[in-house]
């Protein structure tokens, strides 16, 4: 062995160590996600992998010793490979994990075959590998997500991995065939660099995208009212006032809706029946809009539907045809049968870069119209 070999092995056998003690103290800080838990016994395989195959090398002869720290460091990448696969950024299918699973035996019986046929094991265990880390890439592959760019580096340095582990696999495999001793220490240098890598890299980025996409989650949940499941007022604003502020759109029309007579509804039927009636109304309003069109609960018995590029008149009819399903909705209480109605106050912008409040105040004129008419109409301010 050179002597940088003995540096780089004694590094990668540390970091690994040190990694994977991370891995668990995250597991057990992180609410016990499998994951982490994967990544950690992975991390140790490694650590045990390269320290079996530097007793292998430093005592000549110990062939039991060198296959078995192939099958640990094998062993190691199907354990990065499961615990990706389990992470909730990147899930896999059932079916590609036992695929995967199922090349992981095959690969485990081979190199253990191998292993009476001295050399012959580090090449088989160095495509196995390589195999492997390509499966674990093979996980992003058309994923959809927020942090395509973070995962990019990722993808990049497993596919790296594989393709040096791939390289000295077959490096060792014509040495073989050709009888040939010659020297492969930078090959494995490369390796061990390779890997150290993907290590730091793997404890750096996934812990942080965990917590980035969990604080996303939380964001999309604290803007989700809780009863319908649509966007809040605060969030319906928001994203409002951005489809307002857009100028592709020549027009927008603001619907304004509210349940008629709901506090009556509450004393007579309760404030159970009351959150069903939401419920349901919610749904009904936010069924068969198309993906540009904005639903939200103002608050209270009152609902918004912003619908960008639309005239008055196909606001209208898009109402109408909203208060008469409102109007069919049948609720169960005792042996009666009840029913609702909504009033539905509509404005529309005409030009673009309306303002918000401008358009919601006279939104909200015209539902004010609807109820004083006597309620269950579709009123349009002018
Ligand atoms: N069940 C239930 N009731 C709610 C909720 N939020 C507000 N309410 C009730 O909604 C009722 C609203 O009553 P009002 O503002 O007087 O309106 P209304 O009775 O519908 O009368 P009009 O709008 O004029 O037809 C009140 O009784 C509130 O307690 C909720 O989340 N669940």
């Amino acid at each position: 062995m050179s002597s940088g070999l003995p540096t780089g092995i004694a590094m990668a056998f540390a970091i690994n160590v040190l990694v994977s003690v991370y891995f668990f103290a995250v597991y057990r800080a992180q609410q016990r996600n499998q994951s982490y838990l994967y990544w950690s016994v992975s991390c140790a395989l490694f650590a045990a992998g390269i320290g079996a195959s530097v007793i292998a090398h430093a005592a000549e002869g110990l062939q039991a010793v060198n296959t078995l720290a192939c099958l640990l460091l094998f062993t190691a990448s199907f354990g990065l490979y499961c615990g990706l696969n389990k992470f909730e950024l990147s899930p896999g299918s059932i079916k590609f994990y036992r695929r995967v699973r199922s090349i992981f035996v095959v690969g485990s019986a081979v190199i253990t075959v191998a292993g009476f046929y001295s050399t012959m094991v580090n090449v088989v265990a160095s495509v196995g590998m390589a195999l492997m880390f390509v499966m674990t890439e093979g996980l992003f592959y058309q994923r959809k997500s927020p942090y395509k760019s973070v995962y990019l580096v990722l993808r990049v340095l497993l596919l790296l991995h594989a393709f040096v582990l791939f390289l000295q696999g077959i490096v060792m495999l014509v040495q073989m065939l050709a009888a040939q001793d010659s020297d492969t220490r930078y090959l494995f240098n490369i390796v061990l660099l390779s890997h150290l890598l993907l290590t730091v890299a793997t404890a750096l980025v996934l812990p942080l995208l965990h917590v980035m996409n969990q604080r996303r989650q939380w964001q999309k949940l604290a803007n989700l009212d809780e009863l319908t499941g649509l966007p809040t007022r605060r969030a319906f604003v928001q994203k409002a006032a951005k489809s307002l502020s857009a100028d592709d759109q020549t027009c927008h029309s603001l619907l304004m809706v509210d349940i008629d007579h709901f506090k009556q509804v509450n004393d007579q039927f309760g404030h159970t029946f009351g959150d069903e009636v939401l419920s349901r109304v919610g749904k009904i309003l936010a069924e068969g809009l198309r993906q540009t069109d904005i639903v939200g609960r103002m608050g209270g018995e009152e609902f918004a539907i912003l619908l960008p590029g639309v005239s008055t008149e196909r606001a209208q009819g898009v109402a109408d045809r909203l208060r008469h399903k409102v109007s069919e909705l049948r609720f169960k209480q005792g042996d009666k049968q009840v029913t609702i109605t909504v009033s539905i106050g509509i404005a529309v912008s005409h030009e673009v870069l309306y303002d918000w409040e401008h358009l919601y105040s006279q939104a909200d004129q015209a539902l004010y119209s609807a109820k004083r008419e006597g309620r269950n109409l579709v009123y349009v301010f002018s």
